[in-house]
């Protein structure tokens, strides 16, 4: 579904401050700036049929963002679950992956992953690790953020850096982290341009097997060549397959990326 097209549209919410569902005599309900159905793209399910519910709103602001308009300049229709359920069972998919934007920012994305539940779905959420709910989430798509994401002056699309100090303190909670490798079947989705990104996830990988109550195996470590373009994935994805093949991990396409190049709802 085209949110873009649809009902009420609200542009340059206020992200980074969970939503205000329910609340202000809104309808409970979320943030959506879209709702389309494709293949994962990435991951141990890359290739599965699936339905895409991307939230709007971000507490960090990754420099690459592939999805400028739910973190940089935020859009979104407000849509109550019963839209969001309609839409989905519009389709013929098991699996359904909620994103974002930061999907877990939101209190309602709950209320959202025990109905997909209820109604036999596989939920994938597609989080960058700060925040943890207690939810039925059948894969937690963890992708922790190194300090390369951060949009410092040189790399800022959209101002000269104000958001750095914000996303470098906010980028890793260790805490978190742990509770979701703890409750969750996890993977760990680190995107990665080359070699120095290396040192930086060894160190992470170990802090957080030293603060989880649970093994965290390498199998379920994969490396995500940056690029949001065809264009770029060619400059990064040989040098990422490599180091993954050098350290035992494992090694993601962005299959969306190969097939559809950055165009919407894909
Ligand atoms: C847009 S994010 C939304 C979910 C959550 N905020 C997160 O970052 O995990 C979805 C996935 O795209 C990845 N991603 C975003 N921009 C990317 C880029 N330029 N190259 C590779 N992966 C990217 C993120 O790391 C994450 O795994
Ligand atoms: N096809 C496709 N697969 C994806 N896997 C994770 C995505 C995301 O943006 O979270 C994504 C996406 O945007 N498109
Ligand atoms: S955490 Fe995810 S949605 Fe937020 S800015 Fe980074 S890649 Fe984009
Ligand atoms: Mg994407």
């Amino acid at each position: 579904m085209p949110v873009s097209d649809s009902v009420d549209l609200e542009s340059a919410a206020d992200s980074g401050t969970a939503a205000e569902t329910g609340s202000e005599g809104r309808p409970a309900g979320l943030p959506i700036n879209e709702l389309f159905y494709s293949l994962q793209g990435e991951g141990t399910l890359a290739g599965v049929p699936s339905v895409f519910v991307r939230t709007s709103g971000c507490n960090l602001r990754c420099w690459f963002c592939d999805s400028y308009h739910t973190s940089w300049e935020p859009t979104h229709a407000w849509l109550d679950l019963e839209e969001i359920l309609a839409e989905i069972d519009a389709h013929d998919a098991d699996h359904v992956v909620l994103t974002g934007g930061e999907p877990l920012l939101h209190e309602e994305s709950v209320a959202l992953l025990e109905a997909l539940d209820d109604r036999g779905y596989h939920t994938t959420v597609e989080t960058n690790g700060t925040i943890y709910r207690d939810a039925p989430i059948d894969l937690a798509s963890v992708s922790p953020k190194l300090a390369s994401s951060t949009p410092t002056p040189e790399r800022d699309p959209d101002g000269e850096g104000e958001w750095a100090e914000r996303h470098e303190r906010d980028r890793i909670d260790m805490d978190a982290l742990a509770r979701l490798v703890a409750e969750y079947d996890v993977q760990l989705k680190f995107v990665v341009t080359d070699a120095e990104d290396m040192p930086e996830i060894l160190d992470l990988l170990a802090d957080l097997r030293a603060a989880a109550d649970v093994p965290v195996p390498d199998d379920d470590v994969l490396l995500m060549p940056e690029g949001a373009t065809r264009e770029r994935l060619a400059e990064t994805r040989d040098r990422v397959a490599e180091l993954a093949m050098e350290h035992g991990f494992r090694y993601t396409p962005r299959l969306h990326v190969d097939l559809w190049n950055d165009a919407p709802e894909t």
